[in-house]
């Protein structure tokens, strides 16, 4: 099966002479059909200008890229298949919700009658504003009239440029839900950008970092996250130390943190018990994709 988008060495350079900045640096970057993909990165990392890319907005200055086996040279109608949301919707203020689907529609050439229409909105919690004037909806409910727009005609994929900007907590967990039974009940891949890291842990099934316009790490969000550790708080701590051996590391407050798989633990503890330490406390601490992206980022420095 071809991957939903594969770029190859991109580069995109924006301004002249001494103003010069790489948006994107020779990025080359895979996200397969299916499954929810993320794109992190600090301000300025060039996630916009990627999704502008891929949606032919924005023409690369160097490399190329496929969506679904195919560029747009050779088949420029297979954007028809990716919706696309980038920044705030421009949307006519004085139409109602339902009008501004239908205007999208037209403009898209598709088809997209009134029952399927109040469906779309019914979906991004809209079905009560349907017939307000988009003028008096708050920057979330934008929000949610553009990832309606991005379904118009069913798209085989969705690309989402920060798509809960704007939305309260309840709007963004309601997003999660519809961007998970989007990929999980009608097979839409989506693609989105976000700044925030817990979101796209919580969402997303795979990850691309940016940074400086070019990958910093890509890959499944539980590999990205992996590196679990068993945080103890058992005493003697000494005699704990000696029988776990290397995988051991007494931390400042007096506990150790075990670097061993999930289905080791359980012997683990039992050994330590049965040699008879006493143990308070056993959790596991995950190292979370936000101390992974910080890391990153501290690494590389951000002076851009
Ligand atoms: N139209 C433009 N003209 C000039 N420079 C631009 C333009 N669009 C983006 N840039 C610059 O390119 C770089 C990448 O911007 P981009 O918007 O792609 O990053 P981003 O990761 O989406 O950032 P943010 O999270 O702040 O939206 C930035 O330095 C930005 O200032």
């Amino acid at each position: 099966m071809a991957a939903f988008l594969d770029v190859e060495k991109v580069s995109k350079t924006y301004g002249r002479g001494g103003g010069v900045v790489a948006a994107l640096d020779d990025l080359s970057l895979q996200v397969a059909e299916g499954g929810i993909f993320g794109l992190l990165g600090p301000n300025g990392a060039g996630k916009s200008t990627l999704l502008r890319v891929v949606l032919g907005l924005v023409h690369p200055d160097k490399g190329s890229f496929r969506l679904f086996g195919k560029s747009l040279r050779e088949a420029p109608g297979v954007l028809r298949s990716v919706g696309g949301l980038i920044e705030t919707t421009r949307l006519y203020p004085f139409l109602t919700g339902e009008e501004t689907l239908s205007v999208l529609a037209g403009y898209a050439g598709v088809s997209c009658p009134g029952p399927e229409r109040r469906a779309l909105l019914a979906r991004v919690g809209l079905e009560e504003a349907a017939g307000r004037r988009v003028g008096g909806y708050s920057l979330g409910m934008k929000q949610r009239l553009g990832i309606a727009s991005t379904l118009i005609g069913h798209p085989r994929a969705v690309v989402l440029d920060e798509p809960t900007n704007g939305m309260d907590p309840v709007g963004i967990v309601e997003m999660r839900d519809l961007f998970r039974d989007l990929a999980e009940r009608d097979g839409v891949t989506v693609m989105l950008s976000s700044h925030m890291l817990d979101e796209v842990q919580r969402v997303c099934d795979h990850v691309a970092i940016l940074h400086r316009g070019r990958l910093a790490a890509s890959g499944a969000v539980a590999e990205l996250i992996g590196g679990d550790h068993l945080l103890l708080d058992i005493r003697p701590v000494e005699e704990a130390c000696r029988l776990i051996g290397d995988a051991a590391r007494p931390q400042p407050d007096g506990r150790i943190k075990v670097s061993i798989t999930r289905d080791e633990a359980p012997r683990l503890l039992s050994r330590l018990t049965a040699a008879g330490l006493e143990l308070y406390e056993a959790k596991w601490q995950g190292r979370d994709l936000e101390r992974y992206f910080v890391g990153l980022v501290e690494e590389g420095g951000d002076d851009r």
